[in-house]
């Protein structure tokens, strides 16, 4: 099957970071998302990163333009209908994914890929809740999507040949390298990444280092590109608490269990970058710690 028209549930750091990368390849893309305020912040987001682009000499001003006149966006879950490919990429919350799945399936065609960016939740029992198990996979782009390389791809267990093949040729239409990685909690990269920036928490938790000192310590001591409890707040302490739930959950081993200042955090409303505040501070000029 020729794949043309993406559609993308949830227009969030990572929904508009893969609506820019289908685009800037030919793609026809269609965004989803329950707020017109994230529809609407998405593509300025998405024009933000093209400019930069641009300005970098990375792309031509008309292939940001291109792609720009390639994205449309909906408030209506129906309107995915005339997709080739779906990629959910709503809250990392199995009820939401769930819930998307059963709305969205009655206005599919019957040969549509569907798949979920879930950093974590199993693609099995997903793709059992839907019509179409064997045409079902997980597809985890990382963040900043527009700069990291990798896709991992997970099959389900019902996951078919044909399947998994089309999309290694999206991911290769795309300029990314696949990674396969069985369908057990996390994966691959979040199976190590998480369990790091949990332990990060608990570095901060148990007063060993300051804020500072602990992403001091990785960026200059560990060649970091950021510093854990940086990336934590990147990622969404939300989607990070998310993950070690269920790595807690589906592996059940206490070494997977969340921080508690992790949890206080996310009850907070503090879930970094995205609300302005986690670990660090983001409502002035620089990044201030808040520990
Ligand atoms: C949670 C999950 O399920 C899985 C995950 O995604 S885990 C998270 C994985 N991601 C990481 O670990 C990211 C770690 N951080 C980094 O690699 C780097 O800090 C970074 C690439 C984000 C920024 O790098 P930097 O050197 O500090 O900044 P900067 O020089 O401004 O940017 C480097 C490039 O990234 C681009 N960039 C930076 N942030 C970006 C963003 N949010 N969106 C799009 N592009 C971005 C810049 O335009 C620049 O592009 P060029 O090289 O083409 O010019
Ligand atoms: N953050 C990261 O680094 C990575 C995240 N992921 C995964 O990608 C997915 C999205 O994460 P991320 O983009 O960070 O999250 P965000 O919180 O930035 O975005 C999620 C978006 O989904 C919207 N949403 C919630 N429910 C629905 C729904 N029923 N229909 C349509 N949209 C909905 C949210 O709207 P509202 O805000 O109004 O609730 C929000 O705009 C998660 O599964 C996450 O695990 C994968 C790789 C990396």
């Amino acid at each position: 099957m020729d794949i043309q028209n993406i559609g993308i549930v949830g227009a969030g750091q990572m929904g508009n970071g893969i609506a820019h990368v289908f685009s800037l390849a030919g793609y026809d893309v269609l965004l989803n998302d329950i707020s017109q305020d994230a529809l609407n912040q998405a593509i300025v987001t998405i024009s933000h990163n093209l400019e930069r682009q641009v300005s970098r000499g990375k792309i031509e001003q008309s292939e940001m333009d291109a792609a720009l006149s390639r994205i449309s966006t909906t408030l209506k879950l129906e309107d995915l209908g005339v997709s080739d490919l779906v990629i959910e990429a709503a809250t990392e919350r199995e009820d939401v994914k769930n819930a998307i799945f059963e709305r969205l399936l009655p206005h599919l065609k019957p040969e549509t890929i569907l798949t979920s960016n879930t950093s974590s939740i199993s693609i099995t029992r997903l793709a059992s809740r839907t019509d179409r198990p064997e045409k079902f996979m997980g597809f985890h782009f990382m963040n900043p999507v527009p700069v990291m390389k990798l896709v991992e791809l997970i099959r389900g267990i019902a996951t078919d040949e044909p399947t998994y093949h089309a999309l290694l040729k999206v991911v290769e239409s795309l300029g990314k390298t696949a990674a396969s990685a069985e369908d057990f909690p996390a994966f691959i990269v979040n199976r190590i990444l998480m369990p790091m920036i949990n332990e990060a928490v608990y570095t901060l938790y148990e007063g060993v280092g300051s804020v500072k000192s602990i992403d001091e310590s990785m960026k200059l001591g560990a060649n970091h590109p950021m510093g854990p409890l940086e990336l934590a707040d990147f990622i969404g302490l939300d989607t990070c608490l998310a993950i070690m739930n269920v790595l807690h959950d589906g592996l059940a081993d206490t070494k997977y269990r969340p921080c508690p200042l992790l949890t206080k955090y996310v009850e907070a409303g503090w879930l970094g970058r995205k609300t302005q505040r986690g670990f660090y501070d983001y409502r002035g000029e620089t990044p201030v710690p808040t520990r």
